[in-house]
């Protein structure tokens, strides 16, 4: 049997992605839960991980030092790696929204928008038709319009309460985002049959319906 790396993304997919390899019946040591550990390898299960940062997971996996990699949709529109999506894990449920102060319209020359997601912000806005000016930050996103920074900003929404708890309301939803099993291509061909049993195994969990 093949060995298998996985990247997993550290942060709020890791443990139901976690959960869900287990209850697909993968016997992962109590490392997952109580560990610093960045490579965890899993010998009776043919398996190694590397926990990476969620936005370089795709990295890990065109690069092909991970076979397998586990990352949101909104990663995958942002960074278009030569990889291939093999599942929607149906994890981690959230969108990408257009969001800013309520009752403003945008500045009409130029307005500004803060992302963490540029790339997809900018071929969001260039298929409106609309000429923006991209800042790009790393977290808390939501601080640009409350501080004259940006006109908009375009970031995950989930429960809506980062919005509501600084005042800022939705524009327009832009697409919606869920975690995906990604393949490296060439891993996809030459390690198949032990990558299409782990995708059997985690669709049947999907279908059941079981996971968040
Ligand atoms: N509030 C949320 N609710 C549900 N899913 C989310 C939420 N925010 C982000 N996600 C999803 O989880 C993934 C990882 O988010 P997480 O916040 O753990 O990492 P990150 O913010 O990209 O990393 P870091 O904070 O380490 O820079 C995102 O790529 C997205 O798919
Ligand atoms: O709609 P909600 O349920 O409030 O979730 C949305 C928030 O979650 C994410 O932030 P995160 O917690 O990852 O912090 P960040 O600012 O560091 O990105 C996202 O960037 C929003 O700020």
């Amino acid at each position: 049997m093949k060995e298998l790396t996985i990247a997993m993304p550290k942060g709020r997919i890791f443990e139901e992605a976690v959960v869900m390899l287990k209850r697909a019946g993968y016997k992962l040591p109590p490392e997952f839960e109580d560990s610093r550990k960045l490579i965890i390898e899993v010998p009776e299960e043919k398996l190694r991980f590397i926990l990476a940062k969620p936005m370089d997971v795709p990295t890990y996996v065109e690069h092909g030092v991970a076979d397998l990699g586990i990352a949101g949709k909104d990663v995958m529109l942002e960074e278009e790696r030569n990889v291939y999506e093999l599942l929607d894990l149906q994890i981690s449920h959230c969108y990408l929204a257009v969001a800013g102060l309520p009752n403003t319209v945008m500045n009409e020359v130029a307005p500004r928008i803060a992302t963490k997601y540029p790339a997809v912000a900018s071929s969001y806005f260039r298929e409106q038709g609309e000429q923006v000016e991209i800042i790009k930050l790393n977290g808390s996103i939501e601080i640009a319009p409350i501080i004259g920074l940006t006109d908009r900003i375009v970031d995950i929404v989930s429960t809506g309460q980062t919005l509501r708890d600084n005042g800022l309301v939705e524009y327009e939803r832009i697409v919606d985002i869920t975690s995906r099993l990604i393949v490296n291509p060439v891993s996809y061909r030459i390690k198949h049959r032990r990558i299409q049993e782990m995708v059997d195994r985690l669709d049947e969990i999907i279908s059941a319906g079981s996971i968040s």
